[in-house]
């Protein structure tokens, strides 16, 4: 990968090696392949203990599996055997070769990872060509002996004088990941939070989940943005629950109690289906469109009155547009369902233009809805984002050629683990 095609999520759990974990009969090699797969999207070959030889040995192997698992590989330290192997970038800190010169011998493709401990080294790392900062230590270490502490309030500085994403590092764990949520870190790097775990895979898929939930849904992660996209349910609003509970609520209007089964089966059907079938099942008397009329009515009360905003979402948008970005609207529900919400939080007037499924004719398994927003915004695929959370959308835009920032929803949790991976970015906070 090159240093240029380095997305924000490729930092979100870096692994950094450390042969003294190793179980035994265990390689390295065996251990970095279970941390893949549990989501690990970087990892660092840091081996203080082996010769030249024997770390050149252990780098080519790590390259090879690293590349065919379609993550960066990164050296730290030695820049010869990483340009030797074809690393995909060289880690140093202050101590280490100076930036500047790495970036000379490495040359202008090859991730540049630079530690920084305060403000000025990391301006001075960007400067001098760092594609990203690794800033720590974090929380006590004792993985490494002269690591000094950094607090939250440095590191949260760090993040705000640098345009390059930085990544904590030292004595991180699944427990006190949360404690910096809100310091503007795109990801995290770990070492035995990974390597010293008895289940490797299990250990990185819950630091996977519990980063992603720490991390704002700001506008640093879209690079080249032009346009925007925007899915409203389970997107911006946080409201898919309502499709699943409109059914139960409006029966228990009429006094009948229903239970989260019955929810499920009514979210499958259409609202004409769900009509007959509640008359059928539970009011003989009333006609299925009167029924369906109810639970529509439901859903718009809820929209109307009580719909809140995913977290995070206005104040991306509000910050897209101040950036000049054109802004749509791309949904599957209806404008009189949704738009009252739209207004009620004082969002309406950031769109440029507002398509709807039923207005444009097609479903977002078709690609015309996503064209017209295009067209609209006179913006070309590749410089506009789509922001979503329904998987099958979400493959729509890319096969059009636009980038997707996956939006986690807890009503489309079974599709996450293949959303994550297709996705340029992510947003999952405080789910
Ligand atoms: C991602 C990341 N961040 C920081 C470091 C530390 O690098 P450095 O300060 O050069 O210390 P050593 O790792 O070489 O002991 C890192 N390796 N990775
Ligand atoms: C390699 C490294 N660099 C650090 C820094 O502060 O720059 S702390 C560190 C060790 C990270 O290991 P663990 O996740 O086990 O604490
Ligand atoms: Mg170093």
């Amino acid at each position: 990968m090159k240093s240029s095609e380095m997305k924000n999520k490729d930092l979100l759990l870096y692994a950094v090696t450390d042969r003294k974990w190793l179980k035994d009969g265990v390689t390295l090699a065996d251990e970095c392949k279970k941390a893949i797969d549990g989501g690990v999207t970087m990892i660092q070959l840091r081996e203080k203990e082996l010769g030249y030889d024997d770390f050149l040995a252990q780098a080519k192997e790590l390259k090879t599996l690293c590349q065919s698992r379609g993550i960066p590989f990164i050296v730290n330290d030695n820049v010869q055997i990483a340009i030797e192997v074809g690393a995909d970038g060289i880690h140093v800190g202050q101590e280490d070769m100076h930036a500047d010169d790495v970036r000379k011998l490495a040359g202008k493709d090859m991730i540049l990872g630079v530690s920084a401990q305060n403000v000025e080294e990391a301006v001075t790392a960007e400067k001098n060509g760092a594609d990203y900062l690794g800033v720590g230590a974090v929380f006590p270490t004792s993985s490494k002996d002269d690591a000094s502490e950094v607090d939250f309030e440095t590191l949260k500085e760090i993040c705000q004088s640098v345009s390059i994403p930085v990544v904590a590092i030292g004595g991180i764990t699944e427990d006190n990941i949360k404690e910096l949520k809100g310091s503007g870190i795109v990801g995290i790097s770990v070492i035995s939070a990974i390597f010293a775990q008895e289940d490797i895979k299990d250990a990185c898929e819950r630091l996977c989940a519990n980063t992603e939930r720490i991390l704002p849904a700001d506008s640093s992660a879209y690079k080249d943005i032009k346009g925007a996209i925007f899915d409203i349910d389970g997107t911006v609003i946080d409201s898919m629950k309502i499709w699943d509970k409109a059914g139960l609520m409006f029966l228990e209007k009429h006094g009948i109690k229903g239970d989260d089964d019955l929810g499920k089966r009514l979210f499958a059907m259409t609202i004409g289906d769900a009509g007959k079938y509640i008359q059928e099942n539970f009011l003989p008397n009333m006609k299925p469109e009167e029924i369906s009329a109810g639970v529509n009515d439901v859903i718009r009360g809820f929209y109307i009155n009580d719909a809140q905003p995913k977290e995070g979402m206005i104040e991306l948008i509000k910050t897209l547009k101040e950036e000049g970005v054109k802004l749509t609207v791309a949904t599957s529900t209806d404008r009189d369902v949704f738009m009252p919400c739209l207004e009620r939080l004082g969002l309406d007037k950031y769109f440029d233009g507002i398509f709807t499924c039923t207005e444009v004719g097609h479903s977002k398994a078709e690609p015309e809805i996503f064209n017209q927003a295009l067209e609209l915004m006179g913006t070309s695929p590749k410089e506009t984002w789509v922001f979503e959370d329904g998987l099958y959308s979400a493959k729509t835009a890319k096969s059009l050629g636009m980038k997707v920032a996956a939006v986690y929803d807890e009503t489309s949790r079974h599709d996450w683990d293949e959303f994550r991976l297709m996705a340029d970015a992510i947003i999952r906070i405080n789910d």
